[in-house]
């Protein structure tokens, strides 16, 4: 697979004709995708559609077994399972991130837990946080470098309605700032707030159209 951090056009994100099987079951046949820098784009798949698959492949994690992946600048990660420890505290996790990020300061990672409404210490260590609460900390960790593109699997599980909506400002204003976001799920509600919704089915994503009758992916 070609992967490259830079190209000729002015897309984001770019893929073609990205595949993936495990063993003998082909999980992506064909991926091709065009997202525009400042794009708010979804994806949506039944369980096992090959969502996780294709980010994971997209940050590296995981090598596609044909296909071209573009991708402009830095990029965010939050994956579905979060990979954070739970000895260690909220603190020491911003401290490590910022580290890793190579950051100057910790400013953006509290900003980000403030308008998230993380209301637990520094301090705690990460076994006595809830699960929504561990997710605004995943979020977090995968944004405080500002990076151009962000990859969010599943960004708002286990989050209060509250938390939600002020997921999507978060969302909205990296947009506006110029941040293409993919937004990963296994539900299609809320596709008002997108830019663009595609779907990945039988191994290839097409663009799902607003409108459309709607239920469980
Ligand atoms: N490392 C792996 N080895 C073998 N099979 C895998 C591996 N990772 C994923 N799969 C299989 O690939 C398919 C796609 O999995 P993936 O996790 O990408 O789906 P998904 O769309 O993210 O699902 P969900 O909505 O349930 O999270 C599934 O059938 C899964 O069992």
């Amino acid at each position: 697979m070609n992967f490259s951090t830079s190209g000729p056009t002015g897309a984001a994100l770019r893929l073609h004709g990205v595949c993936k099987a495990y063993g003998r079951r082909a999980v992506l046949r064909g991926v091709t995708l065009d997202v525009p820098r400042g794009c708010l784009l979804g994806i949506v798949g039944a369980n096992g559609a090959g969502k996780s698959t294709l980010l994971r492949i997209l940050v590296g994690q995981a090598a596609a077994d044909s296909g071209t992946v573009l991708c402009r600048g830095r990029i965010g990660y939050c994956p579905q399972n979060t990979v954070l420890h739970p000895a260690l505290t909220v603190r020491e996790h911003v401290r490590f991130f910022r580290a890793a990020y190579r950051l100057d300061d910790c400013r953006r990672a509290w900003e980000l837990l403030e308008q998230l409404r993380f209301d637990e210490s520094p301090r705690s260590r990460l076994h006595t946080l809830s699960g929504g609460t561990l997710q605004k900390l995943n979020l977090a960790v995968g944004l405080m470098h500002d990076p151009e593109v962000l990859l969010l699997d599943e960004p708002y599980q286990g989050f209060d309605w509250e938390t939600y909506l002020r997921f999507w400002e978060i969302a909205g204003d990296l947009c506006e700032r110029g941040r293409t976001v993919v937004v990963v799920s296994h539900l299609a509600h809320d596709r008002e707030r997108l830019d663009v919704l595609h779907r990945l089915r039988d191994g290839v994503l097409t663009p799902d159209h607003v409108g459309a009758v709607e239920g469980v992916a």
